[in-house]
């Protein structure tokens, strides 16, 4: 997946993507680090079809893409998981999952191996799936979140922000899971606050500013004495052990 040179606005012309170029390599993992406010969010938003380029271009393995809808997006195989919570709270963990089965609901078989995937991957949603969603902790909201995500298998997941707000020892769980999603065919797109641990699980990693690129390289580069680190370090404020 690419994004050339992309101009994207909520309103009018206050441009919030200034040109923003990303390469998304099939079955890596790359991430997308920025202070608050860079566009890290409204790039996932435009790359799936929320917001329309006012300029420039996306493809997906060379076919363009900016000028379709999100339904037409998981068509093609990709998932999206939004940093807002995005669950029907008041129903159970195991109808959330069938909805998101939604556009396969008439073949049966395929619904179940896909439930039966989702609780194999996540154990704690089988343990759990007649309660009401909204009733689970932020952690395992957010593996019901991804499950749901992943029960379409999709050749491409963006997640934005997926352990944000969550307990340290759950995070630590979300990040090897995704860590490991490249071994089984996804390729990843993820947003993060959380600098260290993004670098950590990421093969490449973009840094953003004022809805720009300000800098990327393999996710070794940003690792022990380097460039990359020392432009975090000064840019963000934040410190990657
Ligand atoms: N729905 C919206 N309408 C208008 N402006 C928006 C909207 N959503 C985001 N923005 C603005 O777009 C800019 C980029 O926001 P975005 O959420 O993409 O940044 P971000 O890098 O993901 O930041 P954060 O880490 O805080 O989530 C900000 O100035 C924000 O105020």
């Amino acid at each position: 997946m690419e994004m050339r040179d992309v101009f994207v606005s909520y309103h009018g012309d206050i441009s919030i993507l200034n040109g923003l170029s990303l390469n998304i390599p099939e079955g890596k993992i790359t991430g997308i680090i920025g202070p608050n406010g860079a566009g890290k969010s409204t790039a996932l938003k435009t790359l799936y079809g929320f917001l329309k380029p006012q300029r420039g271009e996306i493809r997906l393995a060379g076919e363009r893409i900016d000028g379709l809808e999100p339904y037409q997006f998981i068509e093609r195989g990709i998932a999206y998981v939004p940093q807002n919570r995005s669950l029907f709270n008041d129903l159970s963990v195991e109808d959330n999952l069938r909805l998101g089965c939604w556009v396969f609901r008439k073949d049966k078989p395929r619904m179940e191996r896909a439930l039966e995937r989702a609780y194999a991957q996540f154990p704690i949603l089988k343990q759990k799936r007649k309660d009401m969603a909204g009733s689970m902790s932020g952690g395992q909201q957010r593996f019901l979140e991804l499950a749901r995500a992943l029960a379409l298998e999709p050749k491409i997941v963006m997640l934005d922000e997926p352990t944000a707000m969550i307990a340290p020892k759950l995070s630590q769980e979300l990040y090897a899971f995704i860590k490991a999603l490249p071994e089984q065919g996804v390729t990843v797109i993820l947003v993060d606050q959380n600098v260290r641990q993004c670098v950590n699980v990421s093969d490449h990693v973009y840094i953003l500013e004022l809805g720009q690129n300000k800098a990327d390289g393999a996710a070794a580069d940003f690792k022990g004495d380097s460039r990359m680190r020392e432009m975090i370090a000064e840019w963000l404020d934040y410190k990657i052990d």
